[in-house]
């Protein structure tokens, strides 16, 4: 059983960013600049743009962090990002989901530029990835294109199965997986699936992103399978000096040592996501996507 190391190959991946920085930065051309709109004050998005903002310092990248009140009103958070979007010297925006129950994720999604798009989320960069055309692929699903990449995982002809159908997750990694060159023979399966666990102990490959706290169990996974865990809850616990500890999708402990590859909540899809946000708005800054 080989870990699917995450953390590390952030490193990689965000070294390598940062020497592209960095030479950009001698040719006299600007940082990159990433801003990140955070509403309300919920514990795990803290964390995620705490994170985000740390990973910008660390490949040289500028990062605003623009915070608002959960009583913020729609129409404000629209002007926000329309001066966002003129904003030349702004690359990339994310609007960190989720969002309170009065704001519209889909019309604030829709607002940002799909240009400054590097989470990937606005209908044009979605519709641009079913049709296989440049654009930014949203951060999770592109990390972990490039955990299969780096650790060399076979995926032409391999039966995969993705568990979650989230618009963020699921359904793009679905399309990834079946796309040319990946070539993966994709099942997409969701909470009215039936016989979900037959359709697994088929699958080479299983990504799991439905966010239930150790859902894959090891009568779910075949002997030599490759397993992606996308799930992250917290749960209280008196073990760690925060107080709560990580649990992804997969019941880690008990699968692990059927596979062949697996990734650990944390350290593996997590911080690829950060990592691959970062690429996306070198990407931007580069107009590589949007020439
Ligand atoms: N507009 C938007 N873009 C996103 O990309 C986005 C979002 N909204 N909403 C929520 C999800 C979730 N997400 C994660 C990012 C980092 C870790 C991460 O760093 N995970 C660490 C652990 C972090 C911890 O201690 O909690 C790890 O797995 O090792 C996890 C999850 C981004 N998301
Ligand atoms: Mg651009």
């Amino acid at each position: 059983m080989i870990r699917l190391d995450g953390k590390q190959t952030s490193v990689a991946l965000k070294n390598e960013i940062a020497e592209e920085v960095a030479k950009r930065k001698e040719q006299g051309l600007k940082q990159p600049h990433l801003a990140a709109i955070l509403v309300g004050n919920n514990g795990a998005s803290e964390t995620y743009v705490a994170n985000k903002v740390k990973a910008c310092k660390e490949v040289g990248f500028k990062s605003s962090l623009i915070r608002y009140e959960t009583s913020v009103s729609e129409e404000e958070l629209l002007s926000r990002i329309d001066k966002i979007n003129q904003d030349q010297d702004i690359d990339g925006l994310i609007v960190q989901l989720p969002l309170p129950d009065h704001i519209s994720e889909e019309k604030v999604t829709e607002r940002i530029n799909p240009n400054k798009d590097v989470d990937g989320f606005h209908p044009q960069n979605m519709g641009r990835l079913a049709l296989g055309s440049p654009c930014y692929v949203s951060a999770t699903p592109h990390g972990i294109m490039e955990l299969i990449s780096r650790y060399n995982i076979e995926t032409s002809g391999k039966k995969c199965v993705v568990i979650g159908r989230s618009n963020i997750v699921g359904r793009p990694m679905s399309i990834l997986m079946s796309q040319k060159g990946i070539d993966a023979t994709v099942t997409l399966c969701h909470s009215r699936t039936v016989g979900l666990k037959e359709i697994c102990l088929e699958a080479d490959i299983i990504i799991a992103a439905l966010g239930k706290a150790e859902f894959l169990k090891a009568d779910m996974v075949k002997e030599g399978a490759t397993i992606i865990d996308v799930g992250i809850t917290r749960v209280p616990s008196d073990k760690t000096k925060s107080g709560w500890k990580l649990l992804g999708d997969v019941d880690f402990e008990n699968v692990a040592p059927k596979c062949s590859f697996i990734t650990p909540v944390p350290g593996g899809v997590g911080p690829m996501t950060i990592a691959s946000l970062l690429y996306n708005t070198l990407m931007s800054a580069k107009n590589e996507i949007y020439k």
